[in-house]
């Protein structure tokens, strides 16, 4: 069954459509049952694993490009499709580089956050988890504090215009070696500096060559300062990654985790302990992690019973959206409205949103579904 409908918000409405991949699998005519894109378009969720400057759509960065014109990012939209098509992981991580070149001011902070929330708020997302780098900028030049005032200014401002709950993962970026571990453990336990919406700290970036038991040390800190522990891991290397990041780096959830389907020791290690994985299926394929998303091990996960809960990564790097990962999800797994709603609700379970917050969500999922299916 094809539903040939875009979502009126998907990622068409970024601007952003992928040569080779829309019309496409992933794209936004991935085939999925009628009506399921609007109803994905509707559905209260959450968003677990979005990256801050891999959230910039084409229009905050031709404002920010603007601003800077010395950027050798392209302001023209259409420019950005070939500018954001990746060779590899490292490819991609050199791109996001010269997006993170781009963010040089607090205000440039601030706008970026604020806008990020926007665009989730068009997706109906009540709750995001957002993964920022916060060494990123510091280490360019951006003050430490002005910092973390953007970010809390554009949270609650997002929170009390759009609705949108806003928390932060504070990760470090791995390939950048221990100094930025020790920089961002600190950032994130420095009682004067740590936000209030932090809830978690991570590590991103390349995996292969950044071996994940260095970090434990900073994990150890971050939480015994009471940060849960959600690092990347088995993106771009195997299961024995996502087992150094459960042993030694405590993690309670696995950003994306994908290699965990060759292990089936390990699947059953997360579905017995309820370790959520992060899946961003398309972010899978952009970063060739993945070489087909018929080969995307979702369903693989969701056998083993798996917590699996979706997510869009870097979504307008990858050309998606959070509703268009939802509809990529539905058609690996075959899921209808009801399927995609357990969906959301995986999301707000494995999130660190307080008990209240959770219910809240939930009661929202359920109204809506049941409405939807009535109607
Ligand atoms: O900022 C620096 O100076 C720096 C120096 C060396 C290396 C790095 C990085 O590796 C930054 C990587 C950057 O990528 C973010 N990210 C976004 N999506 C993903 C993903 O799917 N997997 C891993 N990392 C990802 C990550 O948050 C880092 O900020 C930086
Ligand atoms: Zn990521």
């Amino acid at each position: 069954m094809t539903d040939h409908h875009a979502a009126p918000d998907g990622p068409a409405a970024t601007g952003l459509t992928r040569p080779g991949t829309a019309p496409g699998p992933t794209g936004p005519d991935a085939a999925v049952r009628p009506g399921l894109r609007e109803f994905i378009a509707g559905l209260p969720k959450a968003e677990l694993h979005v990256h801050h400057v891999g959230s910039a759509s084409p229009r905050i960065v031709s404002e920010l490009a603007a601003r800077h014109p010395d950027s050798k990012v392209p302001t023209d939209p259409e420019a950005l499709v070939d500018y954001f098509t990746f060779t590899d992981f490292a490819h991609f991580v050199e791109v996001y580089l010269s997006v993170v070149d781009l963010i040089r001011t607090p205000e440039d902070v601030r706008l970026l956050t604020y806008e990020v929330a926007r665009d989730l708020a068009r997706q109906q997302v009540r709750y995001a988890e957002l993964t920022v780098t916060p060494y990123s900028s510091t280490r360019r030049g951006i003050d430490e504090r002005a910092f973390m005032d953007a970010i809390e200014d554009a949270r609650k401002a997002a929170e009390a215009e759009f609705g949108t709950v806003l928390r932060w993962c504070f990760d470090i970026p791995g390939e950048a070696g221990l100094t930025s571990a020790e920089e961002t453990a600190r950032l994130a336990t420095d009682d004067r500096l740590r936000p209030e919406g932090l809830v978690s700290f991570g590590l991103g970036g390349p995996e292969i060559g950044v071996p994940r038991p260095q970090f434990k040390p900073y994990f150890d800190r971050a939480v015994a300062a009471g940060l849960h522990s959600v690092p990347h891991a088995g993106e771009t290397t195997g299961p024995e990654t996502v087992w150094d990041a459960l042993t030694e780096l405590r993690a309670e959830r696995i950003g994306h985790g994908t290699s965990s389907a060759r292990d089936p020791k390990l699947l059953a290690h997360l579905a017995e302990h309820r370790i959520p994985l992060e899946v961003c299926p398309t972010s899978n394929i952009a970063t060739r992690a993945v070489r087909t998303l018929d080969e995307h091990p979702i369903k693989d996960f969701v056998r083993a019973g798996v917590l699996v809960t979706v997510n869009s990564d870097d979504p307008p790097m990858f050309g998606t959206d959070l509703n268009n990962e939802y509809a990529v999800a539905a058609r690996l797994l075959d899921l209808d409205e009801q399927g995609v709603a357990a969906l959301a609700r995986n999301a707000v379970e494995a999130s660190f949103l307080d008990p209240a917050g959770k219910a809240r969500v939930l009661d929202e999922i359920d109204t809506y579904a049941s409405a939807w299916l009535a109607g």
